[in-house]
C-alpha cells in the first residue's frame, strides 16, 4: 500500500483514501466525519494554522503542505474533495489539480458553487478523463461533522466508486434512509443545493416574521415566544430551523445578560445562493416570489441607517391584537412553508426539464429529511405526495398538502391583514399568501396586461373562444 511519494518524501505515499482541500468550517469537519468512517484523509489548506488544526483533531490525518503533496499521498484512482469558497478559489484549484490528475480520478466540489460553473468545470475535467462531481452539502458545521445531506451531480460512473463513502458520512433520515443521492448529471447537485438555500432563506424569513409579529403585535416576552416555538416544533411545523429558533429565543447575551436578540444588529448578511435561486427562477420563468422576497428582505434589512431615519419620519399605525394570534401565526407559518417548498420544487422541476437532467423530485425530498438546514416534518408529506404522483406540477395540488393549506387559510389571511393594518412588515407571509391566491385563481388579471401590451405595442393576445393570436385596433386611425 505505501509506495513512497516522489512529490514529497516527507509525507510519502501513504495511500490515503481521500484528499480534502480547504480545511475551514466545512472541510475540517467533513474530514473528521470521513475519518470516523474508516477513511484515511489527506488534507491541504492555504492556511498553515488550519493544516495544524486538521492534524491535531482528525484521526489518522495526513496534513500536506501543497496540492502536489496531497496528490502524492493518495491512492489511485485519486479522490479529492474541494471545500473552498465558491468562484475564483475553485477555478484556481482546478488549474492546479487538473494537469496533475489522471483519467479515472474523481474531483468533487463540495462548496456552494453556481451550477453553471459546475457545468463548465465538468466539461473541462471530462476533456482529461477526470470525473467531476458537483456535490451540494448541507448541514452547516454540525452536519458536516455528524452527517450532512449530500446532493450529488455528475456522471453515474464517477459517483459509483465514491458513493459508499458519501453514503456512510451522510445523515440518516428519521426512518434510517441515508441522505445521499445522485440527483442528476453535471451541475444538477449544485442546482438542487441552490434551491435548498432559496427555501432556507424563505423559511428563515417566515420564522423571523413570526417572532417579530408576536413580539411587536402581541407584546410577547422572550420566554413566551420560546414556549410558542417549542410548542409548534412538536407538531406539523417541526423542523431544524424551528428548533434552533427556540434555542436562540432562550439565549441571553453573556455580557449584558439581556436576551441575545436585543443586542444583535438587525441587518442580515448573505453570500449569494439565495440570490442565485431567485434569479434562476426568473430565468426559468417559474414563479418563486417568496424566495425572491426573502432575498429582498435581507437587502432591505441591510439599509439599517436609512430605515432608522425613515422610522423617525413615518409613524407606525396601530391595530388591535387578535385573540387567536398564536394559532393564526402558526397557520401563516405552515401555509407559508408549504408555498415556499412548492415554489422550490417547481423550480427544480423546471431546471430539470430545461437542462435535461431528469431529477427525481422524490429523491430530493427523501435526502432533505435529515442532516440539512431545511429538514422538516413537512418533507414526509412532500415525499408521500411525490411518491404518489412523481410528475405533480405543484405540491399544492396534492390533496393531503392542499388540505393543510385550506385548514389554516383563514388564520393565515387574518395574520397578514392584521400585520398590514399595524404597519408590521411581513413580506414573506404576504408573498406566500399572494402566491397561493394567484395559483388557485382560475382567472387572473393578466387579460388586462395582455390588452395593455397589445394597445401600446401591438403584441397581440389570445382569445378565450378560439386558438391563435389576434390584435385589436384600439383607437380609430
Ligand atoms: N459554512 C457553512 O455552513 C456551509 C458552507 N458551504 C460551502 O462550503 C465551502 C467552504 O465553506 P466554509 O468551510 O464555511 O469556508 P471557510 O472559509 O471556513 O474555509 C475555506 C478554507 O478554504 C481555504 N482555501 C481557499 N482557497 C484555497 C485554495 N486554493 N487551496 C487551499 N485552501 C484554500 C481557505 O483558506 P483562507 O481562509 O486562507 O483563504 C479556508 O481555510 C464554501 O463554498 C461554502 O459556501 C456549504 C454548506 C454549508
Ligand atoms: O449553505 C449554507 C447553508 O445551507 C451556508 O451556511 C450558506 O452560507 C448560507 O447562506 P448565507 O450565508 O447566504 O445565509
Amino acid at each position: 500500500m505505501v509506495q513512497g511519494n516522489s512529490a514529497n518524501p516527507g509525507v510519502g505515499n501513504i495511500g490515503a483514501d481521500i484528499g480534502v482541500v480547504g480545511l475551514g468550517v466545512m472541510g475540517r469537519n467533513l474530514a473528521a466525519n470521513l475519518a470516523d468512517h474508516g477513511a484515511t484523509v489527506a488534507g491541504y489548506d492555504l492556511d498553515a494554522g488550519r493544516r495544524a488544526d486538521f492534524a491535531a483533531h482528525v484521526a489518522g490525518a495526513v496534513p500536506c503542505a501543497s496540492p502536489e503533496e496531497l496528490l502524492g499521498a493518495l491512492k489511485a484512482p485519486r479522490t479529492i474533495l474541494m471545500m473552498v469558497p465558491a468562484g475564483a478559489p475553485v477555478d484556481a484549484l482546478l488549474s492546479a489539480l487538473l494537469p496533475r490528475l489522471s483519467p479515472g480520478d474523481v474531483l468533487i466540489d463540495g462548496g456552494n458553487s453556481h451550477f453553471r460553473d459546475t457545468n463548465r468545470r465538468s466539461a473541462l475535467a471530462q476533456q482529461s478523463g477526470v470525473h467531476f462531481v458537483g456535490l451540494g452539502v448541507s448541514g452547516g458545521e454540525e452536519g458536516a461533522r455528524r452527517g450532512p445531506a449530500l446532493m450529488a451531480g455528475g456522471p453515474a460512473e464517477a459517483l459509483a466508486p465514491v458513493a459508499p463513502l458519501l453514503t456512510a458520512i451522510a445523515a440518516r433520515a428519521p426512518d434510517g434512509d441515508p441522505c445521499f443521492a445522485r440527483v442528476g448529471p453535471e451541475g444538477a447537485g449544485h442546482f438542487v443545493k441552490m434551491i435548498h438555500n432559496g427555501i432556507e432563506y424563505a423559511d428563515m424569513q417566515l420564522i423571523s416574521e413570526a417572532y417579530y409579529l408576536l413580539r411587536n403585535l402581541g407584546g410577547f416576552s422572550y420566554e413566551r415566544l420560546a414556549d410558542s416555538f417549542a410548542e409548534w416544533n412538536r407538531g406539523e411545523l417541526a423542523s431544524y430551523l424551528m428548533e434552533i429558533t427556540t434555542d436562540i429565543l432562550r439565549t441571553r447575551d453573556a455580557e449584558s445578560g439581556s436576551p441575545i436578540l436585543e443586542i444583535i444588529r438587525d441587518a442580515a448578511g448573505q453570500k449569494g445562493t439565495g440570490h442565485w435561486a431567485a434569479t434562476t427562477a426568473l430565468e426559468l420563468g417559474m414563479p418563486a416570489p417568496t424566495i425572491a422576497e426573502a432575498v429582498h428582505a435581507r437587502c432591505l434589512s441591510a439599509l439599517k441607517d436609512e430605515r432608522v431615519r425613515a422610522s423617525a419620519a413615518f409613524p407606525s399605525h396601530t391595530a388591535a391584537t387578535p385573540d387567536d394570534l398564536v394559532s393564526s401565526v402558526g397557520d401563516a407559518l405552515l401555509g407559508g412553508r408549504i408555498a415556499v417548498y412548492a415554489q422550490g420544487f417547481a423550480v427544480i422541476a423546471a431546471g430539470s426539464r430545461q437542462f435535461g437532467w431528469d431529477v427525481d423530485l422524490a429523491a430530493v425530498a427523501r435526502i432533505w429529511r435529515g442532516g440539512c438546514i431545511i429538514r422538516a416534518r413537512l418533507l414526509d408529506r412532500i415525499l408521500a405526495a411525490l411518491s404518489r404522483t412523481p410528475d405533480l406540477p405543484n405540491l399544492m395540488l396534492d390533496p393531503e398538502i392542499s388540505s393543510l393549506m385550506t385548514r389554516g387559510d383563514a388564520g393565515f389571511r387574518r395574520v397578514v391583514a392584521q400585520a398590514t393594518l399595524a404597519s408590521v412588515p411581513v413580506p414573506a407571509m404576504s408573498s406566500a399568501l399572494a402566491y397561493w391566491d394567484g395559483y388557485r385563481s382560475g382567472r387572473l388579471w393578466a387579460n388586462m396586461i395582455q390588452a395593455q401590451r397589445d394597445y401600446f405595442g401591438a403584441h397581440g393576445y389570445e382569445r378565450i373562444d378560439r386558438p391563435g393570436m389576434v390584435h385589436t385596433e384600439w383607437k380609430p386611425a
